[in-house]
């Protein structure tokens, strides 16, 4: 008989992980959501079998449950769930941005039925709701996984068969270093990002051409700020102090910064630009660490209908297969660049050749 999952808060995220559950028709999923038309959706795009806006009755079939609402209501779910009349035993993951209040919550439950493992997809989209859901959002993404104290390694692994459609990558961290990493690389980069947004605003009264200035290094720098406000307000909030702290840090660095400038310290400038491209250049080099890895190329192509497909062509041609494709930034007649990902440095290298020798402008990462 076919496994159960529900999933609650079938939004971009929930409803991502139930296309790419659904697909492999090995589960019967079971969509909860407080919003009707979110549900209706669902069912009528087959990211779903069932779905119910009674979450009693819902979880009372559940094998799994996934909490994929935002992380306060997620909070209060696990309240819910704890005082539930579970018949059988279940296992709750999440997939909130932030672990350390989740686990905290649910280090505390009672109902003996469940087993809660925390869970972190790293992939997302500035959009939001079910409608922005995507089937292949999570392939080659980290999938972090959080253990709470009554977790088992056989509960994992079940989880993680669930998961596996994702064909994500598992990390097992403490939620405590979960919250450190993600503040450091996704949580406080959003705040900055944002701010410089409004520093922009705020020149623009001064300066009306200023947006039409706007190059590639703003725009990439700042594409996360158009993200979804609520969630990102929920994140900072549900990691404040983490992200407190990185703001002092960060608010003495810009001090230091300024005294660079401020005293013509060249030498001392270029010391800190190079450190900064070193580290940054090295975000590409893998096989180091928990995280698993891909090797990078970076092809030149022009904006013209076919530069894309030409370059998947010409790799399919010889049966190499690429793990991730993105696009980095192209502006009408202007050359944008490709970062293709492969699985093995021997594929990196025979792609280079490739391309290279079918004229392309190729470059390795780092
Ligand atoms: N958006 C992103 O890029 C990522 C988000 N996350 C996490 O995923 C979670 C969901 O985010 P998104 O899917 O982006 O948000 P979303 O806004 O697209 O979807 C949230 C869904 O939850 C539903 N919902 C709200 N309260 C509910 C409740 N009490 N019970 C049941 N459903 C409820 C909403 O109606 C909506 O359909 C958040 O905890 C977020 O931290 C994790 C990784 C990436
Ligand atoms: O900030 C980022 O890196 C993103 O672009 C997407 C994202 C948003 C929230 C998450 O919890 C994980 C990934």
């Amino acid at each position: 008989m076919k496994q159960t999952i529900v999933i609650a808060g079938m939004g971009l995220i929930g409803g991502s992980l139930a296309k790419s559950i659904f697909q492999s028709n090995q589960h019967h999923i079971v969509g909860y959501d407080v919003d009707l038309k979110t549900l209706e959706y669902a069912q009528l795009n087959e990211m779903i079998h069932e779905s119910t806006t009674d979450f009693t009755l819902a979880v009372q079939q559940a094998d799994f449950i996934i909490l994929a609402a935002p992380i306060s209501e997620t909070i209060s779910l696990l309240h819910d769930l704890d005082s539930l009349p579970l018949k059988k035993d279940v296992i709750v993951t999440d997939v909130a941005s932030v672990k350390t209040s989740i686990l905290e919550t649910a280090n505390t439950l009672t109902n003996e039925h469940i087993t809660f493992i925390g869970g972190h997809p790293m992939a997302g989209s500035h959009k939001k709701g079910v409608e922005a859901a995507k089937e292949h959002l999570f392939e080659n993404a980290i999938y972090v996984l959080t253990p709470s104290i009554r977790s088992t390694e056989g509960k994992i692994a079940s989880l993680k068969n669930i998961l596996k459609h994702t064909n994500s990558n598992f990390v097992t961290l403490n939620s405590n270093e979960h919250d450190e990493m993600t503040g450091v690389i996704s949580h406080f980069p959003h705040l900055i990002a944002s701010s410089l947004v409004h520093q922009a605003k705020q020149w623009g009264d001064k300066h009306t051409y200023l947006p039409t200035l706007a190059a590639g290094g703003f725009r990439d720098i700042t594409r996360i700020a158009s993200s979804n406000p609520e969630m990102w307000q929920d994140i900072f909030y549900h990691n404040k102090f983490k992200m407190s702290k990185l703001l002092k840090d960060w608010i003495i660095e810009m001090s230091s910064l300024k005294e660079l400038l401020d005293t013509n310290d060249k030498e001392s400038m270029i010391t800190y630009l190079k450190n900064a491209k070193v580290y940054r250049d090295g975000l590409g080099e893998k096989d180091k660490g928990a995280i698993p890895s891909f090797h990078d190329l970076y092809v030149d192509i022009q904006d013209q209908t076919g530069a894309l497909a030409s370059v998947v062509q010409l790799l399919a041609s010889k049966e190499i297969s690429i793990k991730n494709i993105q696009i980095l930034e192209i502006r009408e007649g202007i050359t944008g660049a490709l970062r293709l990902s492969f699985p093995t440095q021997d594929l990196q290298i025979q792609s280079y050749h490739l391309l290279q020798n079918h004229g392309h402008e190729v470059m390795v990462q780092n």
